[in-house]
């Protein structure tokens, strides 16, 4: 990989070897070391000529000549003060990770002094890559050091034997590296820091680029073969900015996010397993799909939508579930129609893995959970919390419990800013009174902030009338409701009465009874 990687090493231990032979006394070790410690000297003596050279010429000739001269005089000696690292592609038969991480790095490092690109774009990614094409090269400054990058690319062809048609013919095939050249005098900040803050970079990088995945179980029938998951790109809009929820809970569950990626080092610590769950409850349309989006969008995290009602067992969930990647999201949506969770007690009893369980996934939750991955994060949504069953709420399980309620004054006012683009407007005040009156979801007015194009006036009377026609139907729901609790009331009353008339009769008949036949007198 180094100086020391096959190619060069391989010329100059050739070379080495072909003058051994071919000399006919071969020199002491001595010997060549004084040698060399005699060219080290001169080598020395030179540069203390050219630094005086350097000081003298500085008042006496132009600053451009200057430079000229400098720059042919110094290439007579800078290869014996640079050093060159040799980043081949691949490392044996696998992926060198330092070629990766330059090419990633370096195609931020593009400046118009370059001649020639290579663009290329991956199936299903957004973005093109850029990078420089092979024999350019790249300067870079890292604390002071100069750094040269160049693309190498070595095309050799290989004989390939065709032993059944007795036939030969000849394949080309490239081989790519990178070549890194600097002062010898930083190899080891070179090595010990500046390498690593490529890798870091590139992670970087990568990590903004990266296009969010939707994976889902798509044609999965129970067999495993061709793996579990499909997936497609994210592509959802949604983000923190365009959510209309209460905006101090938003806070809280980024501010949650935030800590929790950062906290790798903390649940070492703690003896933990790093991962975080949330249950999203609130009545549909009110964003809890658009709020995992905007999760995933934010941490740039995968979702694994996995839809429990198409596995049959706890060993399916079990491998499902493990073979999910690292920094994702597992969405399991409408927990409580999923399975019959809530039916614990009969569940429970059943510990073997021919069915789906709640104690399966709960076990995944907390036992097989903690050694499958790291980062990772499950959010359960329901319209209906109270039909869950209290141990899939309890903390540890369930690390944060969001409601997304129906829309607010303040939510209306997002959703006005990401259709309609305005902060405020006259309606504004009238529209934020009924909005507490009635209960509507965000996903109403969103519907309705969309029938008209551009037209705000327009636009804001629609939710105006629309949110009239809200109150007055809770108003007609209000009234009849209580003329049915009045006729229930009454009916009660007439019913109760009814009862106690007859039971009135009854003992007043007994009474009678009673006194005929003489029965129950106090003697
Ligand atoms: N809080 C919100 N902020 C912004 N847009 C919202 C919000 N809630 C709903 N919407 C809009 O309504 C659409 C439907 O909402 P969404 O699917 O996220 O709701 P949900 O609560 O998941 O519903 P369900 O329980 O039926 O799955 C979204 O695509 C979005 O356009």
């Amino acid at each position: 990989m180094f100086i020391h990687s096959k190619n060069i090493y391989s010329l100059s231990y050739e070379s080495f070897m072909s003058n051994m032979f071919a000399m006919p006394n071969v020199p002491s070790t001595t010997s060549v070391l004084s040698t060399y410690t005699a060219f080290a000297a001169s080598a020395m003596l030179v540069k203390t000529m050219l630094n005086e050279v350097q000081a003298m010429t500085s008042q006496l000739i132009p600053q451009k000549l200057q430079q000229k001269i400098l720059s042919s005089l110094g290439g007579l000696f800078r290869n014996s003060c640079q050093l060159t690292l040799i980043i081949e592609e691949y490392n044996g038969f696998s992926i060198n990770e330092i070629y990766q991480a330059s090419e990633v790095y370096l195609s931020t490092r593009i400046t118009p002094s370059i001649d020639q690109l290579k663009v290329s774009k991956a199936h299903r990614e957004k973005n093109l890559f850029v990078t420089i094409n092979k024999g350019q090269k790249i300067m870079d400054v890292f604390e002071g050091i100069h750094l040269v990058w160049e693309f190498v690319c070595k095309e050799t062809q290989n004989t390939v034997v065709d032993y059944e048609n007795y036939s030969e013919s000849t394949e080309k095939s490239e081989h790519r590296s990178v070549v890194l050249s600097f002062d010898k005098r930083f190899q080891e900040k070179v090595l010990k820091t500046y390498l690593p803050y490529v890798l870091e970079r590139s992670k970087a990088i990568k990590e903004e680029n990266k296009v969010v995945k939707l994976h889902s179980l798509g044609t999965f029938n129970g067999d495993f073969s061709g793996g579990p998951w499909g997936s497609i790109n994210l592509d959802h809009p949604s983000t923190f900015d365009t959510l209309a929820m209460d905006p101090i809970l938003k806070q809280e569950l980024m501010d949650d996010l935030d800590r929790f990626v950062k906290r790798r080092d903390f649940y070492k610590r703690i003896g933990k397993p790093w991962k975080r769950g949330y249950l999203l409850y609130g009545p549909p349309g009110t964003g809890k799909s658009s709020l995992i989006a905007a999760m995933a969008n934010h941490l740039k995290f995968d979702i694994y939508d996995l839809e429990l009602t198409s596995l049959r067992s706890n060993s399916d969930l079990r491998r499902l579930l493990t073979s999910t990647a690292n920094r994702s999201i597992l969405v399991i949506e409408d927990i409580d129609c999923s399975i019959e969770l809530q039916d614990r007690q009969y569940l429970g009893h059943n510990n073997g893995d021919s069915q789906l369980t709640l104690s399966g996934l709960l076990n995944f939750i907390d036992g097989l959970w903690s050694s499958c991955g790291d980062e990772r994060i499950i959010v359960f949504t329901t319209n209906h919390k109270d039909k869950l069953d209290p141990a899939l709420l309890r903390p540890g399980r369930m690390d944060m419990h969001i409601h997304m309620s129906y829309c607010t004054a303040s939510g209306f006012k997002i959703l006005a800013s990401n259709y309609l683009k305005i902060k405020s407007h006259c309606l504004f005040t009238v529209i934020e009174r009924l909005i507490e009156e009635v209960e509507v979801t965000p996903a109403e007015v969103a519907e309705e902030l969309m029938k008209v194009d551009d037209d705000v006036d327009s636009a804001l009377n629609g939710i105006v009338g629309f949110l009239q026609r809200k109150k007055e139907m809770k108003c007609k729901e209000s009234e009849s409701q209580i003329e049915e609790d009045k006729e229930v009331n009454e009916n009660e009353k007439a019913r109760k009465e009814m009862k106690k008339k007859s039971v009135n009769k009854k003992s007043n008949k007994n009474k009678r009874k009673k006194a005929k036949t003489g029965k129950g007198r106090v003697v």
